[in-house]
Formats: structure tokens, C-alpha cells, sequence
């Protein structure tokens, strides 16, 4: 599996007259099957460089090969299609259909990627079984916990076996314990099934459990560091470099 590459890549977004940069001249090799986390403070551009990696925007300028495939070249059609087979998402607020059973919403992609009937069952089986929700399988989103919702949310995002699964801030709806037992959960996932995650948070168990941490600040890569303790002590550099800045 190859590594997601950017190079010098730029985003703003346009407020009336207000020209808002979001992310400047990023360059960035995130290596497969790892647990990655980006992070940085509240603003600092994490949505918006997740929200390109998964080829839900486009970027101004600059290039994102992900999976192979440098995906400037694909149509909005191409790309939808892309990202439907490649990349899976995990979302802070758990984005499930609210109409849809556990067990309908991580068959959703199975259906758009038009998986037979009987492979689709087998896979939700197995990964409701995975996630500890096999019991629950009839429950609408509405009747689980927020930890069960993001565990169904875990679910879909592996259904349609995608190489790399971003999420976004993943924990921060979740109290620490349920977060911890989500972190352990995606963890596990990512080591059996040998997909590569990449995550933003601010949550210093996200950081404690990533193989790799990606750090931005005002839109532009502050550093990339192995995992471990180095990772609180960068944590609270940046948090220090943010105050500092506000009081300013
Ligand atoms: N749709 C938008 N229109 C205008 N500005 C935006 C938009 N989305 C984000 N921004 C701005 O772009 C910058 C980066 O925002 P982004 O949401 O990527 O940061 P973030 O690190 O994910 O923040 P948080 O941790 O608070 O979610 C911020 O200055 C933000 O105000």
C-alpha cells in the first residue's frame, strides 16, 4: 500500500470580502497502515486538510496522491466514485441516517458500492460482531448510546474494506472513558485489518495511542513526530505557542 502524499498545497475560503487562508504550502508523507493524528489548535486547518485528503473539497493549488492516485486528475464523478471505494469517514457527531437501523447504515455503502446481497450480509455481520453490537443490530441510531453510535459509525466507515479512514475529532462527543474504549476499538481495527487511519484530535488519548502525529498551527505544518511522550511535550508547545499568541 502506498503512502498519502501532499505537496504544496493551499486552501482559503472566501468570507464576502475576507479572504480566509486555511491551509498554507503543506507538504506531508503520511506512511500506510499507521494510526496517524493530526493536530493542532481549535481553527488551525484539521477539518479542512482532512476534508481534502478524503476528497470531499478540492484544494486551490497543490497535489494529494492518496491510494495511488493523484486525485486532481479525476472528474467530480470520478471522485465521488474514488473516495466511495478508497476512503472511509468517522465523523465528531457520528453522521448516521437516523431512519436507518445499525445494521442498514453500514450496509448503506455496501449498496452504493453494489455489493451482493449475500457478501453485503456476511461483511455487516461480521463487522457488527466486531464492534461488540451484534445484539443491536435493530436499534435505530436514536435508541443507542453515543459510544454504540460511533461504533456503528466505525463499522460503516470499514465496510467497503477502504484503505485509508479519516476522522474527525472522533472522541470529542464522547465522555473520556467511552473515548478511550473507541480509541482501543479503532486501534484494533486498524491493526487486523491493516488500514491506515488518520485522525484530527485534540484529545490527549488520540495522541497517546498514534503511531504518528502530525502537528498544525494557523494553517501552516509545525512538525511530524513518532508517537510516545514526545507527543505531550509538543502538545503543550503548541498550546503554549497559541497562548502566547492570543495574549498578544
Ligand atoms: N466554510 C468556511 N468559511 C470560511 N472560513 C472557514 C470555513 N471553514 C473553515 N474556515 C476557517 O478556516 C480555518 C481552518 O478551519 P478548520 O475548520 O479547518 O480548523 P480546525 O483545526 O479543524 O478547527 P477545530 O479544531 O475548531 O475544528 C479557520 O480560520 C476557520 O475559521
Amino acid at each position: 500500500m502506498s503512502a498519502l502524499e501532499i505537496k504544496q498545497l493551499n486552501k482559503h475560503y472566501q468570507l464576502d470580502a475576507i479572504r480566509v487562508p486555511a491551509l498554507i504550502d503543506i507538504n506531508l508523507n503520511i506512511a500506510p497502515q499507521r494510526f496517524t493524528v493530526l493536530s493542532g489548535p481549535s481553527g488551525s486547518g484539521k477539518t479542512t486538510l482532512l476534508n481534502l485528503i478524503g476528497c470531499i473539497d478540492r484544494p486551490d493549488s497543490g497535489e494529494i496522491i492518496i491510494a495511488g492516485q493523484q486525485v486532481k486528475q479525476l472528474s467530480d464523478d470520478a471522485l465521488a466514485d474514488f473516495r466511495s471505494r478508497h476512503i472511509g469517514f468517522i465523523f465528531q457527531n457520528f453522521n448516521l441516517l437516523p431512519v436507518l437501523t445499525a445494521y442498514e447504515n453500514i450496509e448503506y455503502p455496501l449498496l452504493l458500492a453494489k455489493v451482493p446481497a449475500a457478501k453485503r450480509k456476511a461483511r455487516i455481520l461480521s463487522l457488527l460482531d466486531a464492534v461488540g453490537l451484534s445484539d443491536k443490530a435493530r436499534n435505530l441510531p436514536g435508541q443507542l448510546s453515543g459510544g454504540q453510535r460511533q461504533r456503528v459509525a466505525i463499522a460503516r466507515a470499514l465496510a467497503t474494506e477502504p484503505q485509508w479512514v479519516l476522522a474527525d475529532e472522533p472522541t470529542a462527543n464522547l465522555d473520556s472513558h467511552t473515548g478511550a474504549s473507541i480509541i482501543e476499538l479503532m486501534r484494533t481495527m486498524q491493526r487486523d485489518l491493516n488500514v491506515s487511519f488518520v485522525f484530527s484530535s485534540h484529545d490527549p488519548q488520540v495522541l497517546a495511542a498514534a503511531d504518528d502525529a502530525i502537528f498544525i498551527h494557523d494553517g501552516r505544518l509545525v512538525e511530524t513526530a513518532a508517537a510516545g511522550d514526545a507527543l505531550a511535550a509538543k502538545t503543550a508547545a503548541i498550546k503554549t505557542i497559541s497562548t502566547q499568541q492570543v495574549a498578544a
